[in-house]
């Protein structure tokens, strides 16, 4: 059980957050899946990232760690090795989905398992469009978790995507390099683009048209690489949050990606009239830059199905800033956030009401009704074992006027197992 107190003389100073999950996932998948070797800094050393580290060990790959630093001395997609034991996939979506992808291919097959959590999310979505390239992948009747990849040659194919993911998109790259000539993906809604820019660094052919038509040219030569890991926006956006929302506060977060892709969650911030500001930073890779934001009277919003993938991991503090606005705002088109480590509409109204906001649930969002002060109905605040909802709750509770607790605070560890510390050197430790 975790403490939790009100930030009472608000939040100052600079942070450079963690490096970002996604990229962190992909830099070991490539590296791996590449001839000779690559570095990775500012490697973001959290579980889910762990587990897909583990993953390619058990695969054959020798990966070598120091704190941040990570050098991955890869054999090509040939060189991985049938594991002995099932690959534990954790709490990781990314890592069981783009996993299916790249094992579609090989000559082997691999047992994947996973926690209570991943055991109960939807897997079909990657098996059935792998299949359109020849792949199979067996899971329970219900489409999860325990699966087998049965690896077998694959073949190219055109493909028009039904869910608007990430994860399912890079899984169907991975398998199209692996095909027997060139594939083309269509995307139901353009979605973070990180496989696509880091193949292009490792020497693939993939090209995008119109924001979402992606044609992979298959068997490329990719080649080890440096990767500079930036700050994850996704971790950065609690603390973007709670600097808008705690009275007093100024705080600047560096070396964040600006990725166009993944930046929804600083539109809706300055839509809803926080005062932000961004200096971009050179850089030969994904773009970055520092966010300064200060203390801001915010507006309601509403938030559609269009802009849902610019912001998906950061809707649990879109709700959170909803709540302090002075008013109503709406979120619709996100039944994406029922299949995540938890139902993330569910356990946000859940928690939200704990705090004594107005909230309502909808089948594929909320409508939330902001208030300058909430009245706290309930103390007990829960990570519900969902990393994003347990830091979502630690930063409500700056702004509550009592001390407050959160029970399985340890989920945060899945994305950010420095939290705590930073979110203190951010209050000053009150
Ligand atoms: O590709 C990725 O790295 C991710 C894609 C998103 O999931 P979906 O592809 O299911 O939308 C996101 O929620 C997840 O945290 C990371
Ligand atoms: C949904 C998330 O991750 P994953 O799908 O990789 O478990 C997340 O980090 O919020």
């Amino acid at each position: 059980m975790k403490r939790l107190l009100p930030a009472k003389n608000g939040l100052h100073g600079t942070l450079i957050v963690p490096g970002d999950k996604s990229i962190s996932h992909r830099a070991i998948m490539l590296g791996a899946i590449s001839h000779g070797d690559t570095t990775i800094h500012h490697f973001l050393d959290g579980e889910d990232c762990r587990s897909t580290m583990q993953a390619f060990r058990d695969l054959g790959i020798k990966i070598e760690q120091a704190g941040t630093d990570v050098l991955i001395h890869g054999q090509g997609f040939d060189g991985l090795t049938q594991p002995v034991n099932p690959l534990d996939m954790g709490n990781s979506g990314t890592t069981t989905r783009l996993m299916m992808g790249i094992l579609a291919g090989t000559d082997f097959t691999t047992a994947l398992i996973g926690d209570s959590s991943l055991q109960k999310r939807p897997m079909k979505r990657v098996s059935q469009p792998l299949s359109v390239f020849g792949g199979k992948v067996e899971l329970t009747q219900n489409g999860t978790l325990p699966a087998k990849v049965i690896g077998h040659p694959l073949h190219h194919a055109e493909y028009q995507m039904t869910v608007a993911s990430a994860q399912v998109k890079s899984a169907l790259i991975f398998a199209a390099l692996q095909a027997d000539g060139v594939s083309t993906i269509i995307e139901k809604l353009p979605t973070r683009n990180h496989t696509e820019i880091m193949l292009q660094q490792f020497g693939a052919e993939i090209m995008t048209r119109d924001n979402r038509i992606i044609s992979v040219v298959p068997h490329p030569h990719l080649t080890g690489q440096v990767v500079e890991v930036p700050g994850d926006i996704s971790s950065a956006a609690f603390f973007l949050v709670a600097g808008t929302i705690v009275p007093n506060s100024e705080i600047t977060l560096q070396r964040v990606n600006l990725n166009p892709t993944r930046t929804g969650i600083i539109q809706v911030l300055l839509k809803m009239g926080a005062d932000l500001s961004i200096e971009e930073l050179p850089t030969k890779g994904e773009p970055l830059g520092n966010i300064t934001v200060k203390t801001s009277k915010l507006r309601p919003i509403n938030i559609g199905a269009e802009m849902i993938p610019s912001l998906i991991d950061e809707l649990p503090l879109v709700a959170l800033l909803a709540a302090c606005a002075n008013g109503r705002s709406v979120i619709t088109g996100a039944e994406e956030l029922r299949v995540k480590e938890t139902d993330r509409i569910k356990t946000v109204v859940e928690e939200l009401r704990k705090l004594g906001v107005h909230v309502e649930e909808l089948p594929d969002g909320m409508i939330i009704d902001g208030q300058p002060t909430w009245q706290v109905r309930n103390p007990q605040l829960a990570s519900c074992g969902d990393h994003r909802i347990g830091m979502m709750g630690a930063i409500a509770a700056l702004k509550a006027s009592d001390e407050l607790t959160m029970t399985n605070e340890e989920a945060i560890n899945i994305s950010y197992p420095d939290f705590f510390t930073d979110l203190g050197t951010l209050t000053g430790g009150n």
